[in-house]
């Protein structure tokens, strides 16, 4: 019976323990360029078996928010370098997010000022965060998106292959795509953002294609082993919706089967909000879920993710429902979760209003165990 110190590998990736830091946005890095207040935050964090860094544009054109890191400059690469050399002489280990947000985006953060690009021309009902002039910043209503042509497509898958590819030469010690919360892979997945009529819409089959072939071109370039991706069947982020998501999603977990990945990430339920949420007409069955998975040959690491206290994550692991948990909040206030999970130790509560943007204020400064007298 696996515990959830336990050390694990995950395809190419040895981990020291099963406990992982979910992918969080903080909107601190200017110009898409991470900085040293960006190392100290991650370094602080490095006794997570496993760091997924914040969610990370593959291009300019996938940028969706004011000040959130990219992967396509080289200056930010030199700047994950940094974090990455950090993490590993820490002893963790980190993989990067990689982000493409489709519509969930504003034309001012768009090369040239341009509309953000979709699956179809849906607005989302969402918003996203800009800097105003004077430095403060501010959510607004994302931009309506223009559909994409069919031959933009691989260029963009492109994208995500270079970013892969430029991730691994950064240090990273592997990727996990980006295909949950309403963003561009989610957007042709589920049927409320995709009216597309060509090889991309309709079918089942044809919403996953741009899933898969991404993952084919990010495998192909640096090996399935340091590949992960994350879905999220049911969640309303960023305005996702599908009436029929078991079948759906049944679909992708048995075409990832094919695929020896590091491991398969699960949001249950709503991102940050309600387990239990539904869409359709009966509740998602993540047990089925994995059973299809691995049915269909799956044998990566299975990881959720999703309003997991000590004692679910516990037990989940224990049963063997998961292999690994990751945590969001938990993680932003408390530097050394792993050590205060252990111990049983009390956490400190997050600071909501310091979650995006600012700077050390509630992200590097969270006291860990050893400074508390
Ligand atoms: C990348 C995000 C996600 O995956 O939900 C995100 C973006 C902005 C705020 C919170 C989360």
């Amino acid at each position: 019976m696996a515990s959830l110190f336990d050390p694990i590998s995950i395809g190419d990736i040895v981990l020291k323990n099963r406990v992982v830091m979910a992918p969080l946005t903080r909107n601190r890095s200017p110009q898409a360029v991470p900085n040293d207040l960006n190392v100290a935050y991650y370094e602080q964090r490095a006794s997570a078996g496993l760091l997924i860094t914040e969610a990370t544009a593959i291009s300019h054109q996938g940028q969706g928010y004011a000040d959130v890191p990219g992967l396509y400059k080289p200056e930010a690469l030199a700047g994950w370098r940094k974090i990455t050399d950090a993490v590993h002489k820490a002893g963790g280990r980190i993989v990067v997010q990689m982000w493409h947000v489709g519509r969930i985006s504003h034309e001012s953060l768009q090369p040239q000022g341009g509309k953000p690009v979709a699956p179809s021309a849906i607005r989302a009902k969402s918003k996203t965060y800009l800097i105003n002039p004077d430095g403060t910043g501010t959510f607004a209503e994302t931009s309506e998106p223009r559909a994409l042509e069919l031959a933009e497509i691989p260029g963009i898958v492109e994208d995500y292959c270079k970013a892969a590819r430029a991730a691994i030469e950064a240090g990273f010690d592997g990727v996990e795509i980006h295909a949950a919360n309403g963003y561009l892979i989610d957007q042709f997945l589920r049927s409320g953002s995709n009216e597309r009529t060509d090889a991309y819409g309709g079918s089942i089959e044809n919403r996953a294609r741009f899933l898969f072939e991404v993952v084919d071109a990010v495998t192909g370039e640096i090996g399935a082993g340091r590949v992960g991706i994350r879905i999220s069947p049911v969640t309303p982020a960023n305005d996702a919706f599908d009436p029929d998501p078991q079948p759906l999603f049944t679909y992708v977990v048995e075409g990832l089967a094919r695929y020896p990945l590091a491991y398969v990430h699960v949001i249950e339920g709503a991102t940050g909000g309600a387990r239990d949420h539904q869409q359709g007409d009966r509740p998602f069955d993540y047990a089925a879920l994995r059973n299809a998975y691995a049915a269909a040959g799956g044998k990566a690491a299975w990881m959720t993710n999703n309003g997991y206290d000590r004692d679910l994550a516990l037990r989940t692991v224990e049963s063997g429902e998961a292999d690994l948990v990751a945590f969001g909040k938990p993680f932003i206030a408390n530097p050394d979760l792993v050590r205060r999970l252990r111990d049983n130790v009390a956490l400190n509560a997050p600071d909501q209003a310091t979650f995006y943007g600012g700077g050390a204020k509630g992200y590097t400064d969270y006291p860990s165990l050893e400074n508390v007298a």
